[in-house]
């Protein structure tokens, strides 16, 4: 432990878990311009220019709006495999060692696109970084909690049938107007068969949704959940149960969750001793990687390098990676040295 300021190459080459990545908000503006003239799909933006100067958003919705549209150019296996295999390798170059992909199955099912195309594409690129630069990771199936119930169950189905590659299921999308409490039974199904349960609550939703994630999803760690801040007794309790939360600084800038950085709860939920990563969610749009949430964290709070091995160590612990490949990435985070 030294006082040393901690650089950009240290903090990028802090070996960490990814735990909260939406595969589909990997897609880069020129991947999307390929994809689109390669699948003859028409964008409704002229250039990638003009994509890229959109990517200024009130809230979770206007994002929502333009990540959907744009994942419109995802169509094969092949499309899938592409999208997965350039986010492996920018996250790789940025110390992710181990990445759970959120996917959102619905988005392309409702377009045509076959479930198993998505699975075995984002699959193929997955055993491609594992072979190649020893990255392992695995599927996280994401309900869109501002679907009809029934489609999430049907989604469900598709998933049971595909648990080679998927541990887990997640609740994403718009937040606010649809509580966990929908989704108890389609959660139920999932953990009886034997699948792990995580959900995006307190982003733009109340404490309150948290609570019910917790209570009535049985979720094992909140994606966001930095509105629990509002609630000193929420905070005591995500403290005392040891549950995760999987934060994305860039993001909630991005999206108006929290305006200014400096103002971000990450550290005062740490200080709290709750349990807290730092991830990317939807790094094509948002302005970082996983590595450079971690930069910007430093910049506008004042990082620590005590935080920042804690910050990795909680996001290697409360992943889904077997118990032996956690002690081996823990391992490597004791050897980092900023
Ligand atoms: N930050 C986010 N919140 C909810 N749903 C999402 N889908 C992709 N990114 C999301
Ligand atoms: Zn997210």
């Amino acid at each position: 432990m030294t006082d040393a300021p901690l650089t950009d190459d240290a903090l990028l080459a802090l070996p960490k878990a990814e735990l909260h990545l939406h595969i589909e908000g990997t897609l880069e503006p020129g991947l999307a311009f390929e994809l689109a003239a390669h699948n003859g799909v028409t964008l409704p933006y002229a250039s990638v220019e003009e994509l890229a100067a959109r990517y200024d958003f009130d809230d979770l919705q206007s994002f929502l709006d333009l990540y959907y549209a744009t994942m419109a150019v995802l169509l094969t296996r092949a499309d899938f495999a592409e999208l997965t295999r350039r986010y492996l390798r920018r996250a790789h170059a940025q110390g992710v060692r181990h990445a759970e992909l959120f996917f959102d199955p619905q988005a392309h099912t409702a377009r045509g696109v076959a479930f198993d195309d998505v699975v075995d594409g984002i699959g193929d690129a997955l055993d491609e970084a594992e072979r190649e630069f020893g990255m392992t990771g695995s599927l996280i199936l994401c309900f869109l909690r501002d679907q009809p119930v029934a489609s999430a169950e049907e989604a469900l189905t598709a998933g049971l049938k595909r648990t080679d590659r998927i541990v887990g299921v997640g609740l994403d999308s718009a937040e606010v107007g649809y509580p966990p409490s929908l989704f108890e039974g389609v959660y139920a199904r999932a953990r009886a068969a034997g699948l792990h349960a995580v959900a995006h609550a307190g982003e733009e939703g109340p404490p309150e949704y948290v609570r019910e994630a917790l209570d009535l999803l049985h979720a094992e760690r909140i994606d966001h959940g930095i509105r629990s801040i509002e609630d000193p007794e929420l905070v005591a309790r995500l403290a005392q149960e040891r549950i995760p939360l999987t934060v994305c600084p860039l993001s909630n800038v991005r999206l108006q969750a929290t305006p200014d950085l400096r103002d971000h709860p990450l550290l005062r939920l740490d200080a709290a001793g709750v349990r807290v990563t730092v991830n990317s969610d939807d790094p094509a749009y948002f302005g970082g990687y996983a590595g450079q949430n971690f930069t910007a964290v430093r910049d506008a709070l004042g990082l620590t390098e005590d935080q920042a091995r804690r910050f990795a160590r909680t996001s290697i612990e409360a992943s889904f990676a077997s118990t032996e490949r956690k002690a081996a990435l823990l391992a490597e985070v004791d050897a980092w040295r900023p």
